[in-house]
């Protein structure tokens, strides 16, 4: 790459966040798109506003092309120092775990009350029955 093996800190990187300055960070690499802000085919708009964090996700989502990709190489400055930006994808897999653990357990106590609810109004309505029954002879 052609970097000089620069690491810089988050806040460094968050200074050059204009159309006439722009850095920003992809997979723990700082790159300087501000020439290619013009010729983005995404527009300028959508790299500003991933300026000052790790950009990661955001370039991710779009599901850039590997051409896309390979042009990233062009604007490489250096590395983002990981104690001020941790990179979010490597954390990302512990974090849906718990999420999706969470997720089963208030599944379940809703699974619990689409069980129970039905009954309770079924034991409800025979209760009413039962008991506003005229008594037969
Ligand atoms: C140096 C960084 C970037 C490079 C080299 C780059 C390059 C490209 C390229 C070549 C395309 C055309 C489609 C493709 O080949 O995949 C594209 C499209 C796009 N990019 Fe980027 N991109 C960068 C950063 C970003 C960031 C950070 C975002 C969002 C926050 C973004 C959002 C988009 C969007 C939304 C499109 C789709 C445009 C459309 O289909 O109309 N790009 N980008």
């Amino acid at each position: 790459m052609g970097g000089d093996g620069k690491v810089f800190t988050l806040t460094e990187v968050s200074q050059h966040s204009s159309p006439q300055d722009c850095w920003i960070v992809i997979e723990g690499k700082v790159y300087d798109v501000t020439k290619f802000l013009d010729d983005h085919p995404g527009g300028d708009e959508v790299i500003l506003t991933a300026t000052g964090k790790d950009a990661t996700d955001d370039f991710e989502d779009v599901g850039h092309s590997s051409t896309a990709k390979a042009m990233l190489d062009e604007y490489y400055v250096g590395d983002i120092d990981s104690a001020t930006a941790p990179t979010k994808t490597k954390f990302v897999p512990p974090s849906k775990q718990t999420e999706s653990i969470q997720d089963k357990s208030s599944d379940l106590v809703i699974k619990i009350l689409q069980f129970l609810v039905p009954l309770l109004i079924l034991g409800l309505a025979l209760g009413i029955r039962f008991y506003t029954k005229t008594p037969s002879s």
